[in-house]
């Protein structure tokens, strides 16, 4: 035993008797008491500053009557402090948006940060693999700042030297359900930076009407639904192509439909047509007169149909070239979207395979050449595999919703979208919870966006025929 103790450790060995631990005497160095009341003095000085400079607010709650109390007496403090609590919930309850935005956020993040992500911060680190416990010092990512909005806490975090983002995108279930959160989104807000975000409640919980239509005529981006944090989601359609993947009851309808009444008014003004396909002939065909004479259920009118469309995109391609290079939605030549629901009908599922093979050229000819010339494509389906639909690249933009399995999640988003929270196989199936709540990325971010579609109910939809044929 004593040739295996390191170096001279065996000369403070106390006691090695079989039955007890092994006990070691340790090293005392004589310090002057003088000198251990200046370290601990320095201390004490440092880590008030730190705290001062650090939370400023919440050391001034403290700070400020025991000043008052020492120099004026206790009487002026519990004025003072009557004062510091009915002034604030005053202001509370006549602007509520201006107190929680100035003060309640700031006050319930220095809550959280002491009350859950400091306190369970090294035990979630070292458990997930993210901290290490190295000869009894424990190596911690740094927690740096927490922010609280209405619905999420954002937490920002130092990474160790030498990790990477996917080091901590693959422990979200480690880090959601170590701070008690549902879920857990990974983003980067600099080098070596992290943004955590942790929902408090789910803000896309409830259902949200149709919007109303709008006043101003436009090709978008349309409003189609909000946006986790509060903003509207505005879909583009003009300019590019949207695939929305969903599994059955996802509520692909309700983002078809709420992109068809956001284009309404512009429909109205010549300015933009929606060519229909509807296979399942279940979902459009609710609204057919707003279609008119552009709809096709048979797969050989939808071969028709599309065909016509490539006609359009390329008698357009022949007249822009050279002459300009992108579309301008004129009553001319007005804004094309091709709305196709369940589009694996049309390719994977179709016995006849002349039509088959017509359908998928003309919608990878759309999809390739169409947006440069104001033809869109805006197609739903359910299986979002390469099998089913080979073409699916070729949208750029894309909405997950509810999904069955968390393997399609990455082949609707692109790679690593899951990894960065955006769980779509974990979407309630319950349609008041979760039908019409998708993720979207963002062309400016890699990081997706939990999103829910507006309900287009029948009688809105009902509401909408009649608008547009007054
Ligand atoms: N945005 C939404 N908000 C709340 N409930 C919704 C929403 N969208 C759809 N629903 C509800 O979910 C049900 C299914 O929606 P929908 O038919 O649009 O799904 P889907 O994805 O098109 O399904 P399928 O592929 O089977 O046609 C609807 O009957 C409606 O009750």
């Amino acid at each position: 035993m004593f040739r295996k103790l390191p170096g001279d450790e065996a000369q403070h060995l106390v006691s090695t008797t079989p039955d007890t631990a092994v006990v070691f005497r340790p090293a005392v160095v004589r310090t002057p008491a003088f000198v251990t009341f200046v370290i601990f003095a320095w201390r004490l000085f440092a880590g008030s500053v730190r705290l001062f400079w650090r939370h400023p607010i919440a050391s001034a709650v403290v700070a400020v009557p025991c000043a008052v109390a020492w120099l004026y007496g206790w009487l002026q403090s519990v004025v003072l402090i009557a004062v510091a609590v009915t002034a604030p919930a005053l202001w509370c309850v006549a602007h509520r948006p201006s107190f929680l935005r100035l003060v309640g956020w700031r006050l319930l993040a220095f809550w959280r940060l002491v009350w859950v992500y400091r306190r369970h911060w090294q035990p979630v680190m070292i458990v997930s693999g993210l901290g290490r416990h190295l000869r009894g010092r424990d190596y911690l990512p740094h927690l740096m700042r927490i922010r609280c909005t209405s619905w999420a806490d954002v937490v920002t975090v130092r990474m160790l030297h030498g990790q990477a983002v996917k080091d901590w995108a693959d422990r979200i279930d480690h880090l959601a359900h170590g701070f008690g959160a549902r879920s857990c989104r990974v983003s980067i807000a600099r080098a070596g930076r992290l943004l955590l975000l942790f929902p408090r409640h789910d803000p896309l919980a409830v259902p949200l009407p149709a919007l109303p239509i709008p006043d101003e005529v436009s090709v978008g981006p349309v409003q189609v639904g909000t946006r986790e944090d509060g903003a509207p989601w505005l879909l583009k359609v003009h300019g590019t192509h949207v695939l929305v993947a969903g599994a059955t009851g996802a509520g692909k309808g309700s983002v078809i439909w709420s992109t068809v009444r956001g284009l309404l008014p512009a429909v109205r003004a010549g300015l933009a047509q929606i060519w229909a396909l509807d296979p399942k002939r279940m979902e459009l065909s609710f609204g057919r007169a707003l279609f008119g004479e552009r709809y096709a259920a048979t797969p050989e009118s939808c071969a028709d149909l599309l065909e016509a469309a490539v006609e359009v995109m390329q008698e357009r391609a022949d007249r822009f070239a050279g002459v300009r290079r992108s579309h301008v939605p004129t009553v001319e030549d007005p804004f094309v979207l091709v709305v196709v629901d369940e589009v694996a009908f049309l390719t994977a599922y179709q016995s006849d395979k002349g039509l088959k093979l017509r359908i998928s050229a003309a919608l990878a000819t759309l999809t390739t050449q169409g947006r440069a010339v104001g033809v869109g494509v805006l197609a739903a389906l359910q299986d979002p595999r390469k099998e089913v639909m080979n073409i699916r690249n070729l949208f750029p933009d894309r909405i997950a919703l509810r999904l069955d399995e968390s393997e399609q999640v990455d082949m609707v988003l692109g790679d690593g979208a899951r990894d960065r929270g955006a769980l779509a196989d974990h979407i309630s199936p319950v349609p008041r919870q979760g039908a019409g709540v998708g993720f979207v990325r963002l062309e400016a971010s890699p990081d997706p966006i939990r999103v829910r579609a507006a309900y287009v109910s029948d009688d809105a939809i009902r509401a909408m025929v009649e608008a547009v044929a007054a």
